[in-house]
């Protein structure tokens, strides 16, 4: 058999992309195939942030095609490249902002904005460009947990706030423009209001992802937000026991009721291990998140164990993802950011520029 373009592409589809499940033909990240005499190249985009697999990915690829017969040489670069996809219909992109994923939760103090700065730390760990948006006007904790609660955004047009910058994420929140030592009382429209001018007053500068950490509940600012923000999708946080479960049910209809996809649950605060005896104990029930998720069909993320280091790190202002970088729990934050990217790369891309299809019904 003669070495060509084809029986290359026959040994990549061999070959299954670890993250996604799917192979790489299927897909479609191999681009500039070109075989001359024993010598392949090619280049291999993939549509998910993941600059710790790129490796990996190299060595697998050149691996396979380099046992054909023939081979001398196999030449491959790997490179992630991030593109907007759907959001809800007759929402219009955010400009500087690729994709939104809202970080919510039924019922406070979950974990939800802990979960959501780690997530964001995990995507741009893999490469990518990320901002956080603490939406979590009741109790905005974002400013502490990055460890810039000092400062304060300034405006260089007089028009759009630039945002803060920690750990290599862009950051804004309702925190860094009120005192935080006089809660504010908000209602419905007015926080609605400051939420959306946050949004789209904040000069984003070219964002693969926007993390928001929403507002706890799903009452009417969550539904107005999931409604007027365009998510591309949202993760829910939730812990392992029945009311929290309860109320995470009632966010994953919240997001479905207006169009907006399900990326998958986080289950946070499952497992306790003792610190002195390394005793596990599941605190607040088991297996409740990926039993919730099986009942809707929508992808189980990934489980954090309840574990001081998580509270310690964020509250000290440098999450576990940059306090603790190759740990263990910053791997499970890693793995669920590399999930959750690869469920957004699967989706279709962005159509809101196109025209709706209408069909006329004769009565
Ligand atoms: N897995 C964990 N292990 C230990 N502590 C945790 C864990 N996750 C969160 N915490 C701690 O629990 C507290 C509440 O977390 P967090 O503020 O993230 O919750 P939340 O759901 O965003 O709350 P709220 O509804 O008030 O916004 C924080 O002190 C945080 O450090």
């Amino acid at each position: 058999m003669s070495l060509d373009q084809q029986t290359v592409t026959e040994a990549l589809k061999q070959v299954i992309d670890p993250n996604t499940g799917k192979d790489f033909v299927a897909g479609r990240s191999i681009r500039n195939l070109s075989v001359q005499g024993g010598e392949v190249r090619f280049d291999v985009e993939l549509g998910y942030p993941a600059k710790s697999q790129h490796d990996p990915i190299r060595a697998l690829l050149s691996e396979a095609v380099a046992k054909l017969p023939g081979v001398e040489r196999v030449a491959v670069t790997v490179s992630s490249k991030v593109v907007a996809h759907a959001v809800q219909q007759g929402v219009k992109l955010l400009p500087g902002v690729r994709n939104i994923i809202a970080v919510a939760s039924g019922k406070g103090g979950v974990g939800k904005s802990t979960t959501a700065v780690n997530l964001a730390l995990a995507l741009s760990a893999e490469g990518a460009r990320v901002g956080l948006l603490d939406a979590d006007i009741y109790g905005p904790s974002q400013p502490q947990m990055l460890g810039i609660g000092d400062q304060r955004p300034v405006s260089e047009d007089g028009k759009t706030m630039t945002p803060l910058q920690a750990f290599g994420l862009q950051a804004m929140s309702i925190g860094f423009l009120i005192d935080p030592d006089t809660p504010m009382v908000w209602r419905g429209p007015m926080a609605t209001q400051a939420l959306n001018q946050m949004l789209k007053d904040t000069a984003w500068d070219d964002l693969d992802y926007l993390v928001i950490d929403m507002p706890p509940g799903t009452g009417d600012i969550q539904l107005t937000l999931s409604q007027s923000v365009p998510v591309t999708g949202a993760v829910i946080v939730t812990t392992p026991q029945d009311i929290a479960l309860l109320d995470a049910r009632k966010g994953v209809k919240m997001f479905e009721k207006v169009g907006v996809p399900i990326l998958g649950v986080v289950e946070n605060m499952s497992i306790h291990i003792c610190s002195k005896c390394g005793h596990e104990e599941h605190i607040f029930g088991q297996g409740g998140g990926e039993k919730m998720c099986a009942d809707f069909k929508v992808p189980f993320l990934g489980a954090l164990p309840l574990d001081i280091q998580i509270r310690t790190e964020a509250d000290s202002g440098a999450p576990t993802v940059v306090a603790d970088p190759d740990g263990r729990i910053a791997s499970i934050y890693k793995q669920i950011a590399r999930k959750v990217a690869v469920r957004i790369a699967e989706r279709s891309k962005d159509m809101t520029h196109k025209f709706p299809n209408i069909v006329f019904k004769s009565a």
